[in-house]
This record gives structure tokens, sequence and C-alpha cells, in this order.
């Protein structure tokens, strides 16, 4: 249990307006303090409801302010110590100052908000695991102004990049990763030339992906890759103008999931969060309550995260994903796993598809589309007409569209989970289950 705080003055630059004394009412999605002063409704970074502090306002609009906290009066008793130093600049995270329970609390009331014309439910099922610790990739943000060096994340209310010596969200071994590398890079040539660096976390290992700006020599890679041997790390470059890092079949990497171990390549997406992952995915075959009748459409499906242990429980799975790459290593994923009842097809679900994958034999449809939603595929769902939907979703906002869309077309949200894939963010990731009206 973390530190409850007591009052503490906090400074902040660049502010305009007098300082005025608030009551914090409430809290937005992105941790932001709502109060009202004569009427106006003011957001103010890093307050709490129910405290009582003082602020001034730096942006004013004609329906709200937004102010910069200057002290606190009265602290909330849910405020506790940032765990991570760079809180307060760094803008990776935005609920460090509230309790687990609360920050929970505080996103299933932002959640209710964004779905209350779809769902009557008060029940949304939380899913959560640690809360620091858990983040296996990362994309580090690199500079260099006059010499010095800054590796980290934007800032909270700049672009600019905020530099770090820590980062308390990251798995420990990425934490090691990226202390060695920062003191490896700090005198080095190799930081002028990045664009970013990606870290990242499996069952494989630790490895470094450098994106470059500009080309390198090879004496200043085969020195890095000695950097790399020491500390039992893999490297890969991303060559200036690249779409993608070149990778052989034996520098793949892959995760585990359950037993199926899924290959990929370092810049595929796969979930950040593993043991959230696993959980969410456990979750999905529980909701779906899967038999050896059933025909799976796994859409958005990646390298097969959904589609391989949803076709542990069902007669055919059939997974749908627009990067050809991935579709490849799903197949051989699956291959490799001993799952011959999953299938694979290339497509981009925001165009008409192959009719094909309008079939009728399709009983459920899980899909995990990225932030745009999946409005565009929405009719041919309907035509398909499963009797269940399993959406899973990272924007609420699309998410609330889609489900709009299908309650209008006949279906009705049965349950939804709140999982909590990214704490001290303000990120939320949603699953919900969808059942066809009778
Ligand atoms: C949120 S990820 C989910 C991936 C997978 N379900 C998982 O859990 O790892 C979304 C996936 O949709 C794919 N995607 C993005 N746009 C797409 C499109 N227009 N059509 C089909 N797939 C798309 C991405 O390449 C990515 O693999
Ligand atoms: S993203 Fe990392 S460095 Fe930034 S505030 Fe969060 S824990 Fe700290």
């Amino acid at each position: 249990m973390r530190r409850r705080t007591s009052p503490r003055r906090i400074t902040k630059p660049h502010v305009m307006g007098p300082v005025q004394t608030y009551h914090v009412e409430g809290i937005t999605h992105e941790a932001k303090g709502v109060a009202r002063l004569d009427g106006k409704v003011t957001f103010i970074e890093g307050a709490l409801p129910g405290e009582s502090v003082t602020a001034q306002v730096i942006k004013a609009g004609r329906r709200f302010d937004e102010a910069v906290l200057h002290s606190i009066i009265e602290p909330s008793d849910y405020r506790v110590d940032p765990v991570c130093p760079h809180f307060s600049i760094c803008g990776g995270c935005s609920f460090q100052h509230l309790t687990d329970e609360k920050q929970l609390a505080a996103k299933t009331d932002w959640l209710q908000g964004q779905l209350r014309k779809v769902v009557t439910t008060q029940n949304f099922e939380p899913l959560s695991d640690v809360s620091t610790k858990y983040r296996r990739r990362a994309r580090i943000a690199i500079d260099q102004k006059k010499g010095v060096v800054a590796m980290g994340f934007r800032g909270k209310s700049s672009s600019d990049i905020v530099s770090i010596d820590q980062c308390v969200v990251l798995t420990p071994p990425l934490q090691k990763t990226f202390q060695s590398l920062k003191n490896a890079l700090l005198q080095n040539e190799l930081a002028g030339l990045l664009g970013h660096i990606e870290l990242l976390e499996d069952t494989k290992g630790i490895s470094v992906l450098f994106r470059l700006n500009f080309d390198v020599t090879d004496a200043l890679k085969e020195a890095w890759e000695s950097w790399a041997q020491k500390d039992q790390v893999t490297l890969y470059w991303q060559a200036p103008k690249a779409s993608k890092a070149e990778v052989s079949l034996e520098k793949m990497r892959h995760y585990e999931l359950g037993g199926l171990k899924l290959n990929y390549h370092p810049q595929d997406f796969i979930q950040v969060n593993a043991a959230m992952n696993q959980k969410m995915v456990t979750q999905a075959i529980d909701w779906l309550v899967l038999n050896n009748q059933d025909i799976v459409l796994d859409l958005f499906c990646g390298v097969g995260n959904f589609s391989l242990p949803l076709a542990q429980h069902a007669q055919k799975v059939i997974g749908v994903e627009v990067q050809a790459s991935m579709v490849e290593a799903a197949r051989q994923n699956a291959q490799r796993n001993g799952l011959d009842n999953v299938a694979f097809v290339a497509a981009d679900l925001t165009q008409p598809v192959e009719n094909g994958l309008i079939n009728k034999q399709i009983t459920k449809v899980l899909l995990d589309p990225p932030r745009a939603g999946a409005f565009e595929f929405l009719d041919s769902i309907i035509k398909i007409a499963p009797i269940q939907i399993l959406y899973v979703s990272c924007n609420a906002s699309t998410l609330a569209r889609d489900a709009e869309y299908l309650v209008a077309k006949g279906y009705r949200v049965l349950r939804v989970s709140l999982m909590d894939m990214f704490p001290q963010t303000s990120h939320v990731e949603t699953m919900m289950l969808l059942q066809k009206k009778k």
C-alpha cells in the first residue's frame, strides 16, 4: 500500500490568471479534477475529487477553463504518493496520485458515461492485475540538444521529451535494459542518429530496436552488437526510411499464451500487458462458452492471439487481418501449435470484403479493432448474423458508436468488462458481449 500524502505545495511554470480556490467535484478519465467557479467548469490537472485546492487558469475557453494545481488545501483520502519520480511532468501516466481502487472506479464511471446509450447494467465486470511493472513493450523517444541526450516520453503539458532515469510501469528486466541503454547512449554518437527506440520483452528475452534517422557505420553497429551481447539483448536495426526492420526467421520473436507459442516480428502488434492478455483471452473463452459446433470469426486477429486459444475450444476459427506478414505468421503459429482447425485470411476490413467471409455458418464473431473501430464491417457482421459478438475495444467512443449500431440492428448487450490493461494511464480496454435478439 502506498503512503497517503499530506497537503503540499506544487509549483508549475507558465501560468496566467489569479490563484483561486476550488472545490473539486469529479475527475475525468484523463485524471483532471473537475471543479466549478461561478458556474463555469474548470479542469485542474492533478486535483482529485473531494479536495480543496488553489489553482491558476492557463487556458480560458468559452465553455470551460483549464487550470494547473498550485497547492492542495485539503487533500483527498485517496491521494497517494506517485510511485514514479517523473510523474509530475511525464505524460506517460496520469493516475499515479490516486489509489488503484479509485483509478478503476474513475475509469468505470467514465466508461459507463460513454456507453450509456447501449448499456443499462451498472455491473461493469472489472478485470485487473498488478498496477506497475506490467509493460512488456515501450517506445522511447530520444532527442539530443547541444550534446545533451534526453530519453523518455513526451511531457504532460508539452510535446518536449521528458528525460527519465527509470519507468516503473515497465517490467523489471526492461527497466534494467533501459538504464544500461541510457548509460551507453549518453556518450555515444548513435544517440544523434536515432529516431526512437523500442524496448520489448517476451518469452525469447529482451530486444531493443533502433529506429534510425541516419545511416550508421559498420564499426558503430559492431560496437553496439557487443553491448547487446553483454546485456543479453537482441538488437534490431530499422534503416532510415525503411517501413520495418529486416528480420530473419531466427530473429523472429515469440511469446507464450497458455501452452501456446506465438511467433511475431518485433514490430508487429502484440498486447503490451502479458498478464492481462492471458486474463483477457481466458475471459473471452469463458464468455463465448464455445463448443465443438461453433465456427468463430476472429476479426483484426494479428498473429492469432485470440484465434489460436479459441480454436482449442471451437469447431473452427477464421482469423482476418490486414497485414499479410502477420497473416503468414498466424498460419505458421497455428501449424507449429498443431491446430488444423484455424484458417487465416488477409483482408482490409474497412473495404468491401470477399463474399466467402459472409458465411452464415459462423456462429460467433470476436473483433478487436484498432482505435478507429470497425464501423465499415458492421453490416457484414449483421449479414453473417452470429448468435454472439464479442467486441474487444481500446477506444470506448468508437465502441459506443459501433455497439449502438449493432443494438439498432437486433443485438443486445449482455455483459461488459473494464479491463485495466494500462494501470496509471488514462487508457481503458473494454470487452462487450452482444447477443442476437430472438
Ligand atoms: C488491437 S490489434 C489486435 C490484434 C490481435 N487481436 C491481438 O490481440 O494481438 C488490431 C489488429 O488489427 C489489424 N488491423 C488494423 N487495421 C485493419 C484493417 N483495416 N483490416 C484488418 N485488420 C486491421 C492490425 O494490424 C492489428 O493486428
Ligand atoms: S510512463 Fe514511466 S516514466 Fe512516465 S510517469 Fe509513467 S512510470 Fe514514470
